[in-house]
């Protein structure tokens, strides 16, 4: 099952209102997560390496399914635990003057290269339940939401999708 990505206002049945503000934040994720945290804010890497592309990446990326992309898959941890898990993916070719950045980035935030570059430019934000079977066996579950959203700045084309694990966000944040 592909996940059915929306225009985040478009999807016809919407998540609860705090899950749905943190599906919509424009900022950095990582700024929203470290200030909902107790200082504790980490990027726990997953894997970084060249993967076919998925068709539903593929179809936003404009590239053949299966073409291999980089790919980095990351849990973001705050308030003592795994909240969101995110997948980056981009077109081998185009990974532009942020190729060395990117593949060094280790346990640092993606959002640090993406947020202090203005010439990066973020797209809308779709969102869509993601499918179980793509997540880390430990955090595996039906139904849960992600966003993904699109940044460029011409070179450099990146898909960043973001899934919130189960009891994220905690009421009231
Ligand atoms: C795009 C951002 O970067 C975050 C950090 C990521 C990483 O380090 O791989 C991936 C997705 C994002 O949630 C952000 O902070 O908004």
């Amino acid at each position: 099952m592909l996940p059915d990505w929306f225009a985040a206002d478009r999807h016809p049945a919407l998540p609860p209102a705090p899950l749905f503000n943190w599906l919509c934040a424009e900022g950095s994720l990582t700024q929203r997560l470290t200030d909902a945290g107790n200082d504790d804010f980490r990027v726990e890497l997953l894997a970084q390496e060249e993967q076919p592309a998925r068709a539903d990446e593929a179809q936003a990326l404009g590239i053949a399914a299966g073409q291999p992309v980089w790919v980095r898959q990351v849990l973001l941890h705050t308030d003592g635990a795994p909240r969101v898990f995110a997948r980056s993916v981009a077109p081998l070719s185009a990974l532009g003057s942020a190729a060395v950045e990117l593949n060094g980035l280790g346990t640092t935030s993606l959002g640090h290269l993406l947020f202090r570059n203005p010439q990066i430019r973020r797209g809308p934000i779709e969102i869509a339940r993601y499918p179980a079977a793509w997540l880390p066996r430990d955090f595996a579950a039906e139904g849960l939401w992600a966003r993904r959203s699109h940044f460029s700045d011409g070179d450099l084309q990146l898909l960043v999708c973001e899934v919130f694990l189960q009891g994220w966000p905690p009421a009231g944040t």
